[in-house]
Order: C-alpha cells, then structure tokens, then sequence
C-alpha cells in the first residue's frame, strides 16, 4: 500500500495496519521510529551504503550502483552456504459475493476520488473485518491494475504494474530490513534468474531448499512496487509443482512472524526457520490430502 503516493487513499482507508509498506524518499519524513530504531538503521545503511558514498564522486559510481553488487554483497542472497498471513479465511465464493456489493459501486468514480470512503466490510459480507477488508482492497488492486492507465489521473508510480519499481521501500514489521536501492533491482533480477536456472540445471539444492531461497531471494530483492509477497509465494509454490510436491500457504504464520524469519534469512543468513516453516507447511498438506483419501 502506498502511503507516499497515496497518503489519504482508498486504499490507506481501511487497511490493516501491518499491511503497510512505507515507502521512502528523501523529501518525504515518513518514518514512525523510535529514535534508538532510527539509529540503528541509519547506522546499518551506512555500513551497506558506504562504500557508494564514498565512491560518490568517482567514476563508475552510477555504474557501481546499477550492478546491485553493495546490497548483494553484504547479504550474499544468492551463495549457497548451507498469511496466517495468508491465511485469510474467506472462500471463493465469498470473494466473489464481495466482488459483486463492490460492483454495485461505481468503482472508476470510487478510485478516481481518494477522498471517497471505500465500502464498509459490514455493507460487503458479514465475515470478519479484517479479512473483508483485505480481500476488498485486493479485488480493488487488481481492478484498477486491469483498467488501463489513462483512465485514472494517478501519480505515475502507481502505474508501476508489471514494471520493475523505480523507488525505495522499507518492510514496516522490520524496521532493519534493508531493500537494495531501486537502481540494483534489474541486476538483482537478473542474478535472480541466473541463480535459479544455474540451480536447476545442476541439480545442487534440495527442489524444498531451493523453492524457499527463491522465496525469501524474491522477497529480499523486492522488484515491484507492490505485490512481491504474492508474486514470491506464486514462484515459490511454481517450484514446488514441478518438483512433485504440493504448494504450500503459509496458513500458521501472522504476518509479523514471517517477516522476522525472511529478516533472519537476510541479516543472519540463516534460512533455518524458513526452510522449517516450508518443510512443516508441506508435511502438513500431504497429511491432510492422506487423510481426505
Ligand atoms: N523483513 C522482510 N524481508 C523480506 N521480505 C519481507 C519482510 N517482511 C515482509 N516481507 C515480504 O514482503 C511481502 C509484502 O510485500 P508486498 O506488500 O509488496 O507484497 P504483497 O503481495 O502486496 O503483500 P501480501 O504478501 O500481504 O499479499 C510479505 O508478503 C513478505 O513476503
């Protein structure tokens, strides 16, 4: 959700507290840190970033920022060393109940006007709020991410769809959380894909280790303005097809849990917890599917 672009949005309204990414500019003080967080992060910038401001004013700067290689360097997201957050609980078929109260509305005028309040969750479904709420907001994303460009007089960046993103984010569970600098993403990416196809084809990594480090290497890049966790859980869940073994929803986890253990696979690069989750959430579906049977 984008509270810098958007900040008395349709989409600010209503939603769920954690479900906030802030993003960050220069220009724009949009931090709710403790003095002592502000700090600790400034500091852990300044150990990663360093070296591009000291480089500053030398040639190859640009160059040494378009590569990702400070970000990648001090996390080393691609070497190999050893909600219920999805969980939300309505159906289907109660999304698509949802969907057509919403469509009563008319959506163009309700996203073209910020100030407009979004329906209510009690006039859409009498499921809990929350969950209403999120699945609301989502339905609204994707329709205004289908509708095509021109018809709403949005910022620029809130057409970012499909595009790689253009400016910083910040993980609002974690503030120490560090998303390489917009610039490094297509190299990133390009790391990404190299990683992936290099661990395919030589067959190195266990298809469940394989699929979380794609997982958490997604989620750590952060390529999108919006939406990375579902895209990152879609690859993710992609791997584990093709290898034979179901996809997994992170059905147990609150929000705030998997953002602690995606911060240890970065900061402590140690990808046990995730690997645990993983292997916990897959045993759990094939024990189900066994005694559905
Ligand atoms: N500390 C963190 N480090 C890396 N990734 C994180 C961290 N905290 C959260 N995430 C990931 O970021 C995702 C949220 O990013 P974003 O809002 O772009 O995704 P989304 O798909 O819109 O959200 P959602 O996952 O709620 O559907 C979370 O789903 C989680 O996977």
């Amino acid at each position: 959700m984008l509270r810098r672009i958007i900040p008395s949005s349709a989409f600010a309204y209503g939603t769920r507290g954690s479900q906030f990414r802030l993003l960050f500019s220069s220009s724009v003080k949009f931090q709710e840190l403790s003095a002592r967080q502000e700090r600790e992060r400034q500091e852990l910038l300044e150990k990663i970033y360093l070296p591009l401001y000291g480089t500053r004013k030398m040639p190859g700067w640009i160059e040494l920022l378009e590569s990702g290689k400070l970000w990648e360097d001090y996390f080393h997201p691609f070497r190999w060393t050893s909600r219920d957050y999805e969980g939300n609980t309505l159906t289907v078929h109660d999304t698509q109940a949802i969907w057509e109260k919403l469509k009563k509305n008319n959506l163009d005028i309700l996203l073209e006007n910020r100030k407009l309040p979004l329906p209510g969750p009690r006039s859409l479904s009498d499921k809990p709020e929350n969950e209403v709420i999120e699945i609301r907001n989502h339905l609204l994303s994707n329709y205004l991410v289908n509708t095509p460009k021109e018809k709403f007089e949005w910022e620029d960046e809130i057409c970012y769809a499909g595009e790689f993103r253009k400016i910083g984010v910040m993980a609002s569970h974690v503030h120490l959380t560090v998303y390489p600098y917009p610039q490094e993403v297509p190299a990133l990416m390009k790391r990404f894909i190299e990683f992936c196809d290099e661990s395919i084809k030589n067959d190195s990594l266990h298809p469940l280790i394989l699929a979380s480090r794609v997982f958490s290497s997604l989620n750590h890049v952060h390529p999108f303005v919006d939406g990375n966790g579902r895209v990152a859980r879609s690859v993710m869940a992609l791997y584990l097809i093709r290898n034979g073994y179901p996809p997994i929803v992170f059905q147990q986890m609150t929000s705030g849990s998997m953002a602690a253990c995606l911060y240890t696979a970065q900061a402590g690069n140690d990808l046990t917890f995730l690997y645990n989750v993983v292997l916990q959430n897959v045993i759990s579906i094939l024990m189900r599917y066994r005694y559905q049977q």
